[in-house]
């Protein structure tokens, strides 16, 4: 299988989108060691992968992407039982226009914090072995959801943050590559009772919700295959991979 042997960290790995990865890397043949603030819902899980996969190929640690310590450790935990690490899913994130600092803390400074960490495990010239690094970005990170400016302006950073990355890895060869997946809307909790979520821009759901019946629904098996295309095929680096009902497509960004 094409990831036999490789070890996988998810964060937000206990629903959702992540769920969706965690198990279609596992089906991959990869180890995969979920990292979310769900404990029950990272536990059920568990239960029902442990009957499928076994109890050897999967590990659930309660973290949030939010504290470094908290990170440092799940990834300590994850090279001192696995071995290493050759794929990081920095897939965690909110929508909660309201709390917007909490957004921004998750949704980017998480991923951020997330790379950089695990960077210290698998960059080849400190003793790693290489690999790659998948970030959830969002289409809104390549244009804006008017009813939610600062979650697009966190899925602009992620797609920034990923592109600068994989040009900076490629120039130091550190032997990882950086994408970012960019799923249009996905039938997940995160996309539950928006009107809340929308804060001070409630009064644009409509906008929104119209938007989403145009772009129609995902499911997030649908978004982890993207994520597989990306883990596997090794010329992809520094890539924004789109995924939309009808398919989906690499963006190709202006030359400055
Ligand atoms: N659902 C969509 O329409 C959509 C579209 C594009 C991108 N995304 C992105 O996909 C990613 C996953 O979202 P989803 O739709 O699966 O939502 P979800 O709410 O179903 O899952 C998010 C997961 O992240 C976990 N999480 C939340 N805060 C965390 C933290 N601080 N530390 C660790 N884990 C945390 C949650 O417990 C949950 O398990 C997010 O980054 C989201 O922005 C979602
Ligand atoms: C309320 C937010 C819910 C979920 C966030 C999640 O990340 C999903 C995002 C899904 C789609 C985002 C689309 C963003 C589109 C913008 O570029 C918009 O300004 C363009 C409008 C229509 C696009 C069609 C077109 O350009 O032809």
């Amino acid at each position: 299988m094409a990831l036999s042997g490789k070890v996988a960290v998810v964060t937000g790995g206990a629903m959702g989108i992540g769920r969706a990865i965690t198990e279609t890397l596992l089906q991959s043949g990869a180890t995969v060691v979920l990292l979310d603030v769900n404990e029950s819902a990272a536990k059920s899980l568990l239960d029902d992968l442990h009957k499928v996969y076994g109890r050897d190929r999967t590990l659930f640690l309660s973290c949030t992407v939010e504290s470094e310590e908290q990170v440092k450790a799940a990834l300590q935990k994850t090279v001192d039982t696995f071995g290493g690490i050759d794929i990081l899913c920095n897939n965690a994130g909110i929508l909660n226009e309201g709390e917007w600092e909490k957004t921004v803390s998750i949704n980017l400074l998480g991923v951020i914090r997330g790379t950089y960490v695990a960077l210290q495990h698998m960059n080849k010239l400190t003793g790693g072995r290489g690999g790659v690094v998948i970030n959830t970005a969002s289409m809104a990170g390549l244009g804006p959801l008017l009813s939610c400016p600062v979650y697009t302006a966190s899925k602009h950073g992620v797609v920034g943050f990923t592109r600068a990355m994989a040009a900076a890895s490629k120039a130091s060869d550190y032997g990882i590559r950086f994408n970012a997946v960019c799923p249009g809307f996905v039938q997940t909790d995160l996309i539950s009772n928006t009107k809340l979520k929308l804060g001070q821009f409630s009064h644009l759901e409509d906008a929104t919700n119209q938007l989403m019946a145009e772009m129609r629904m995902l499911a997030p098996s649908e978004v982890a295959a993207c994520v597989l295309e990306l883990a596997t095929d090794e010329t992809k680096n520094g890539e924004a991979l789109m995924v939309f009902a009808q398919g989906k497509q690499y963006v190709t960004f202006p030359t400055l």
